[in-house]
């Protein structure tokens, strides 16, 4: 089985897919980190973000490998751990040049096509590139205000600050994060982390039931 969990930045997808992967008991991929991950080690080589070659050849000889969990994703590069450097603001100013490569979406796509299911999907196009197939999807939105408040608690910079650069990266990431035809919408807006939790694992379970 596998679940999508589509969304702009900052929509909670990865909360919400741990929340709904841990109460299934399975894991959850978080497609981002594998972008995220890409531009952190071009960044620390000094490459052009816009050159997918030698960025792709240096992803390959850096190892650079997911490792999905239910309670939150690993990156590695090598025996390196690079999880807890990849939300950086300097890492969100440059993943989007990075994830507008077509090399690179191919290269990150077949990564996550080679796990094994079941598992918590989540991202941009998981719903409607990657995994097309996958039998419940979701959308999540809120409003650019919404999201920078709720960055604003696990960040430095003042909430006008982070909602503006959330409304850049949502301008640069339109053309990959759009809702698959068949995905369920949600705007978490007016709702909690668990509110949004409960309505996903309802319509998951709902024709099991
Ligand atoms: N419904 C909600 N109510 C309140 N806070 C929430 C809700 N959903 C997510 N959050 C909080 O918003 C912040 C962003 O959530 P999260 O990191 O899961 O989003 P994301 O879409 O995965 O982000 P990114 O696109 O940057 O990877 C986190 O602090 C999370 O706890
Ligand atoms: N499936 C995906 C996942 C992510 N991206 C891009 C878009 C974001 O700017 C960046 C980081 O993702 P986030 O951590 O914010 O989920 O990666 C994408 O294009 N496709």
């Amino acid at each position: 089985m596998i679940v999508t969990i589509d969304g702009v930045a900052a929509s909670g997808k990865s909360s919400v897919a741990s929340g709904v992967a841990r109460a299934l008991g399975i894991p959850y991929v978080s497609s981002g980190l594998l972008y995220r991950a890409a531009t952190l080690l071009g960044l620390e080589a000094g490459l052009p973000l816009h050159q997918a070659a030698a960025l792709l050849a240096h992803l390959q000889g850096n190892s650079l490998r997911l490792e999905p969990r239910a309670e939150g994703n690993r990156v590695w590069a090598g025996e390196r751990e690079l999880t807890l450097e990849l939300h950086s603001s300097r890492v969100d100013a440059g993943v989007s040049a990075v994830a507008a490569l077509p090399e690179v979406r191919a290269w990150v796509d077949a990564q996550l096509r080679a796990l094994p299911e079941p598992f918590v999907a989540e991202g941009r196009d998981m719903g409607t590139t990657v995994f097309p197939h996958a039998e419940a999807k979701f959308y999540l939105t809120a409003s650019p205000r919404v999201r920078a408040e709720r960055r604003a608690k696990e960040r430095p910079e003042d909430v006008p600050v982070i909602e503006a650069a959330l409304t850049e990266r949502d301008r640069l990431d339109t053309v990959q994060s759009a809702p698959a035809p068949d995905a369920q919408v949600i705007d978490t807006g007016p709702l909690t982390l668990e509110g949004v939790i409960e309505e996903v694992l309802a319509s998951v379970r709902a024709p099991l039931a």
